[in-house]
């Protein structure tokens, strides 16, 4: 088993949202800077100045993202400055009062930013206070009762729909996670064992492979199969053999180290990766897994099933073909056969 498992999906997922906030910050930037330079146009200097400002800030959000990659902080700047203007063209009322048609932007946003919970709790605290300045008279500007009351009407119904697509979309996003992580396990993982399947662990020989081109490190192999194994299916029946393929699955994984993979390579055999280890080391430790299953009992039904595994070990070079280091693995797992089984070859 590959012990340092990790799924690619969420990975693309983080990118997706640094994406997604990257564009936020520069369509805010642009807009405000757009709405900015026709409040200069109309002289409205007190609005243009403050949109200007809004413009820098998301610039600032954009900047820190690709400066820094912290998605958290340009998520806050985006939207804790567009809940600002929003109270600010809220107060002020913008050009001739249309300054609140702006907050519809709010719902959706908040809730990409900060997901379901958090951003309806956000847009709550947002409405009470936007509610509170549109209804106590230290208001700047003056909307009717009807522009009121409508604008907080309409402006629920955007985030209830806003929320439940939110909602929807999450949803969806941990179905197509959960089946996106089944296929990988599907297509990497022997259903068995649980190990990494043929597949996977030739992928993850060809990548160890290209490291020790690269880093002139040392990377061994050893193709290990059970010592008369149909004799168990033969005795017990092939679920004692499923068993037993299941308990030395199990015994491996918890022998090999973080950066090592043991891999079901096909009926009764098994592969190991072993970077950073020369084929002296990888033979000490073929002994020493050797020995393990000598010594474990493998208990099935009221059965005591002792087993036996032969092994051959390989060092890789940069002048073998991953296909040729197999070949040879597996030649010196026939040999380990024929000298009686339950052996390690070559010999040091
Ligand atoms: N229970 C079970 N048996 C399997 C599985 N895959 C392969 N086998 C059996 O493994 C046995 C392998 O037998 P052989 O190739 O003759 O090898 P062996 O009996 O281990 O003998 P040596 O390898 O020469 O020591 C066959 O009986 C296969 O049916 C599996 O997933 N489950």
């Amino acid at each position: 088993m590959r012990k340092n498992l990790k799924t690619t999906t969420s990975n693309n997922r983080m990118i997706h949202h640094t994406n997604v906030i990257a564009l936020f910050a520069l369509v805010g930037m642009s807009i405000t800077a757009s709405m900015g330079i026709l409040g200069l146009f109309n002289e409205n200097y007190f609005l243009a100045a403050a949109l200007f400002l809004a413009s820098i800030i998301y610039f600032l959000g954009y900047f820190s993202l690709k400066k820094f990659n912290n998605t958290n902080l340009s998520s806050a700047i985006v939207l804790y400055s567009l809940y600002l203007l929003m109270f600010y063209l809220v107060f002020t009322g913008g050009v001739e009062n249309t300054g609140p048609l702006w907050i519809y932007i709010v719902p959706p946003v908040s809730l990409y930013i900060h997901g379901f919970k958090r951003g309806l709790t956000d847009i709550a605290l947002f409405i009470i206070i936007i509610g509170m300045f549109m209804f106590m008279p230290i208001n700047v500007t003056t909307y009717s009762i009807e522009f009121k009351l409508r604008l907080i009407y309409s402006f629920l119904t955007v985030t209830f729909l806003s929320a439940l697509y939110e909602y929807s979309r999450t949803q969806s996003f941990k179905r197509i996670l959960e089946l996106s992580n089944k296929y990988e396990q599907l297509a990497n993982y022997d259903p068995l064992t649980q190990l990494s399947n043929r597949r996977d662990a030739l992928h993850i020989l060809q990548r160890e492979q290209a490291r020790i081109l690269r880093n002139k490190e040392a990377l061994s192999i050893i193709l290990c199969d059970v010592d008369y194994f149909k004799k168990v299916n033969d005795q017990l029946g092939h679920n004692a053999g499923d068993a037993v393929l299941v308990e030395l699955a199990s015994l491996f994984t918890r022998s090999i180290r973080e950066q090592d993979c043991v891999a079901r390579w096909g009926g009764e055999e098994f592969l190991f990766i072993l970077p950073q280890t020369s084929a002296q080391n990888a033979f000490v430790f073929a002994e020493k897994i050797k020995k393990q299953v000598q010594n474990h009992l493998i208990r099935y039904e009221n059965n005591d099933i002792n087993i036996t595994v032969s092994m051959g070990v390989v060092q890789l070079h940069s002048d073998i073909s991953i296909d040729e280091a197999i070949n040879n693995a597996d030649k010196h797992l026939y040999q380990a056969k024929n000298s009686g089984r339950n052996e390690v070859y070559p010999k040091p």
